[in-house]
């Protein structure tokens, strides 16, 4: 059961019942967000659905060492030498060590476990890393002799082990903008009454410029990653991840992550961590931490509450914010600023909206330390008008935050979180945009990808790729999730450059999840400058230009600006 088959149900009864027409109606009528929740969370009470969603789901799994021996078991069975599969050892045993009895031994013979694997993939220090967490952890005296040879050939064999990859470091490649120092000097905000905000450049941009390199507001780790990284810092520390003290579902890289963790969102979260998983999706996760991330930057909820309802901070964006101290709090501003899309949204939108945020407060406030800091009735419902807030700037503006590079074995490209960019989601959509997003750990950078002219607009791609999805499924998409028709070059099949020219593609379409992370990978080879794999790509695809004869890089890079700014577009389904 999700928040979802919760509305559906709800809406069914309703309909059912023949009280849909005066249920709506009535919630219509109420102006304030608080009351249209408040008003849907008293239908869900009165009809018994929150007493059935405490029955059959639970808020959090307890630690249970039965379950921790299951995992380990799962996982020495992935590292046999049957199957080799260490990654999906490691996930598990890391699964063993979250469901583990504080002071058990279960906990170190996790951790020692865990250093089997990276001894087979030759990662000592690492290796000797998770022998020193299972001592400390009290790795019982009767295997410890299998620990101690483990740790003696790691001793011998770690001066082999190559250095850690140093992360790309990309600089922006002009000089810092005046008033946003992590922008590009020549960006500025537009508006117009169709497009809304919007970022234009003022002089002309070449494939492979880095124009922006933005940290996010927050971020939030997603489920299927919670053995994988840190649910702090994002980082992938699977190596030596030790778990949270009370659930089994949260993961730290350290103790300071774990600490500043416990001392912010996961407060908040871990009563109910399970339930939060079970039941909402990534943009519910991202709007929830958006909120308890700016609880936590006051003293108290009635601070938060005059911040927000200051006249001088409403609708504000990145270029409004003081850089010359830019305090979290200020950072925030541009954050609550973000468009939400209310007065586009219907009154069904609004209702199944209500009952995500109904579900989502009642759960976190009733069962969770979040009660006592919200107080009375107006904390209550200041914090439920946040969070419906947040529920709607989501969908429409949070970034979905992934790694298209792919190191060694163990790293997979893929979404592992989401973020809040305050810059970023000033950025409009085309689909064929003629930016892109790389990551590296939660700091996302902006890439040219197509020449744009001096006074041109810059466009992301919120996923309605040209390549990869119709048009009418992106026009389906985009106005369901982000409430606009989109008429942008590959939309517009009256725009003159492409008069005459075929509107059915060539090529093969890509068309599932696998195939749209392979275009952000080779697309990363592009921002990176590798140039010959990014138009080996092109070939493959398609493109109806020579590149495997391309020999040097320089010839490399004209070819693709050249298919970028032409051969690119035609390839549209239309
Ligand atoms: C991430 S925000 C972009 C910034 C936004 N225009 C603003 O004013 O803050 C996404 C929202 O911008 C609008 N938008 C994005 N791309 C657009 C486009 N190509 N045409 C019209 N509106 C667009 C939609 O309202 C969408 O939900």
């Amino acid at each position: 059961m999700d928040v979802y088959d919760v509305s559906d149900d709800l809406i069914k009864k309703l309909n059912d019942w023949k009280l849909i027409g005066i249920i709506s109606g009535k919630f219509n009528e109420l102006k304030e967000n608080y009351s249209k929740v408040n008003f849907v969370e008293h239908a869900l009470i009165d009809f018994k659905y929150m007493e059935k969603i405490f029955l059959n789901v639970k808020l959090r799994e307890n630690k249970c060492n039965k379950r921790s021996v299951e995992f380990r078991m799962l996982g020495n069975e992935q590292f046999s030498l049957k199957n080799r599969k260490y990654f999906q050892a490691l996930e598990l045993y890391n699964k063993s060590i979250c469901y583990a009895e504080p002071n058990s031994e279960h906990l170190s013979i996790g951790y020692a476990n865990r250093s089997a694997v990276f001894f087979e993939w030759k990662r000592y220090r690492e290796c000797l890393a998770n022998i020193e967490l299972a001592r400390k952890a009290n790795y019982p005296e009767r295997l410890r002799h299998k620990l101690d040879k483990r740790e003696r050939d790691c001793q011998q064999l770690v001066q082999q082990q190559a250095p850690d990859i140093v992360p790309y470091d990309f600089k922006l490649s002009f000089e810092p903008h005046a008033q946003v120092p992590y922008i590009a000097n020549c960006l500025e905000l537009r508006e117009t009454a169709d497009e809304g905000r919007f970022i234009a450049t003022t002089r002309d941009l070449v494939v492979g410029d880095v124009i922006a390199a933005e940290q996010p507001f927050c971020s939030s780790l997603l489920p299927p990653m919670r053995y994988i990284r840190c649910a702090t810092c994002k980082q992938e520390r699977y190596l030596t991840l030790i778990p949270c003290d009370n659930c089994c579902s949260v993961m730290f890289c350290s103790e300071d992550c774990k600490q500043l963790a416990n001392d912010s969102f996961h407060k908040y979260e871990c009563p109910i961590i399970d339930l939060l998983h079970r039941m909402f999706n990534k943009i519910h996760g991202i709007a929830l931490r958006t909120t308890l991330s700016a609880l936590n930057l006051y003293d108290s909820i009635e601070e938060l509450m005059a911040y927000c309802e200051q006249p001088s901070n409403q609708q504000k964006c990145v270029f409004d914010l003081d850089f010359t101290q830019l305090t979290p709090q200020e950072h925030y501003r541009a954050i609550h600023g973000l468009v939400t899309n209310q007065h586009m949204r219907s009154v069904s939108d609004l209702f199944q909206r209500s009952v995500v945020c109904a579900v989502l407060k009642h759960f976190i406030i009733e069962y969770t330390p979040l009660k006592d800091f919200l107080g009375g009735e107006d904390g209550r419902n200041f914090f439920t008008d946040l969070l419906f807030r947040h529920l709607q700037t989501s969908p429409s503006n949070m970034h979905g935050i992934d790694l298209v590079e792919q190191v060694n074995e163990t790293k997979d490209d893929q979404t592992h979180s989401s973020g809040a960019y305050a810059f970023l989601s000033l950025l409009n959509h085309s689909c064929a945009p003629n930016t892109l997003r790389i990551y590296d750990g939660t700091k996302a950078y902006l890439f040219v990808l197509r020449p744009i002219k001096a006074g041109e607009a810059l466009y992301d791609n919120y996923g309605a790729h040209f390549a990869i999805f119709s048009k009418k499924e992106r026009q389906e998409r985009l106005s369901m999730q982000y409430r606009f028709n989109c008429s942008c070059e590959a939309c517009e099949l009256d725009h003159p450059k492409y008069k005459g020219m075929p509107h059915k593609a060539t090529v093969p379409m890509v068309n599932d999840d696998t195939d749209m992370k392979l275009l952000g990978a080779y697309n990363y080879d592009f921002a990176i400058g590798n140039y010959q794999k990014y138009c080996d790509f092109l070939t493959e695809y398609g493109a109806a230009y020579p590149c495997a004869q391309i020999s040097s890089a320089e010839e490399c890079l004209k070819m693709a600006l050249h298919i970028m700014a032409d051969a690119v577009p035609l390839k549209a389904k239309m």
